[in-house]
């Protein structure tokens, strides 16, 4: 691995930091309150405002209304002039930039009790949070049963980052006029739809959980696709069974993420041995060295976690070298990679080394 980090903060700023972290989860609270209460929405709407004003304006306590926004002081989502509050920019994401409200509220409906868990899942290798969610090995198969609100913000959370990646994607997959395509772990089907919607003749066949692949049927006809997409229930975690032959992609988008090192090596074998000298392979994920911001590498180290104490308690965010070792060791080698797609993604194109 390169270098990364550094400790050249000054003693004042590292105690800072440390005391973020300290109150980490108390803060999110105060966050998220402010944003649910509507204060920060009063405060961008009237430009600034004083605790008497905003608390009559949302028929909330004086009391309530001086803590969260004394809280948000702190946070630096607002600052204090003349006795009255006035929205920062941090205070402004919080309250409208679409990736950031996903991303706290995946962490409050799927993470905020599970992570709980960490430490005993550190120990015991199991996603020990996922109980507080229900009653599974791993979260995908519970995914279609979640409770609605935990999995309107875990399918948002995961549709956000690949959507993003659709129209940069598409002219490279479909470059050389493919005419099957094998959606791993294709979820709902949201992707397949995409290539069935910008190529008319190609046919993809979607491997996924019972669960995940019922609801990609029912949308796959809802959309009138059957007749050219199809999902097979598998668990792909079994190496005796096969991946379907013949295709001329093999497609993973944000899949690997979902297993250990050594269950991607048994998925990349059974993607050798489907394919022919010219299948192309692709792997699409968001590796953590390869980020442009540091807020998109803190974002996926903090995504590692949740895989740790509530998905599957054995996959994580990986860092790039990580997945070209097992590409080398599965008799694949690179032929093409593209970097920051969409907007943090990684696209690598494999073929079968020649032998
Ligand atoms: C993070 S989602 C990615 C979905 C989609 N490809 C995308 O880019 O948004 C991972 C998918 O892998 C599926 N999956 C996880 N473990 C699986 C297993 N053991 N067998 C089959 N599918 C699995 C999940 O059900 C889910 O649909």
């Amino acid at each position: 691995m390169k270098d990364f980090g550094s400790d050249k903060k000054n003693v004042v700023q590292a105690n800072l930091d440390a005391q973020k972290i300290a109150f980490a989860p108390i803060m999110f609270q105060a966050a998220k309150s402010l944003r649910n209460l509507g204060i920060l929405k009063y405060l961008f709407d009237n430009n600034r405002g004083s605790i008497e004003t905003i608390s009559e304006a949302l028929d909330l306590s004086i009391y309530g209304v001086k803590v969260l926004l004394e809280a948000g002081l702190s946070l630096e989502m607002v600052y204090l002039k003349d006795n009255e509050f006035i929205l920062t920019k941090t205070g402004y994401f919080i309250l409208r930039d679409k990736m950031t409200n996903i991303n706290m509220d995946f962490t409050q409906d799927v993470n905020y009790l599970a992570i709980n868990h960490l430490e005993e899942a550190i120990v015991s290798g199991k996603p020990s949070g996922l109980k507080e969610l229900g009653d599974w090995d791993t979260v995908y198969i519970g995914l279609s049963e979640l409770p609605e609100k935990t999995k309107k913000s875990w399918f948002d959370f995961d549709h956000f980052y690949s959507d993003y990646t659709f129209p940069e994607i598409m002219p490279i997959l479909f470059g050389n006029n493919p005419k099957s395509f094998l959606d791993v772990g294709g979820n709902t089907g949201k992707f397949s739809m995409q290539c069935a919607k910008y190529n008319p003749t190609v046919n993809i066949t979607i491997l996924d959980l019972p669960g995940q692949a019922n609801v990609a049927r029912k949308n796959i006809a809802e959309a009138g696709f059957e007749d050219r997409i199809s999902a097979i229930d598998t668990n792909l975690l079994d190496n005796s069974i096969p991946f379907p032959k013949g295709n001329d992609i093999i497609w993973m988008s944000q899949f690997i993420d979902c297993f250990s090192l050594e269950e991607i090596y048994g998925l990349f074998r059974r993607a050798y041995e489907a394919m022919n000298d010219d299948t192309c392979f692709y792997i699409l994920e968001t590796f953590w060295d390869l980020q442009k911001f540091q807020a998109s590498t803190y974002s996926l180290h903090a995504t590692s976690l949740y895989f740790t104490a509530v998905a599957n308690g054995n996959s994580q965010m990986f860092h790039s070298e990580d997945i070209l070792k097992v590409i080398e060791k599965a008799g694949l080698v690179v032929d093409e990679i593209h970097e920051i797609i969409g907007m943090s993604h990684t696209l690598i194109k494999c073929k079968k080394r020649a032998v």
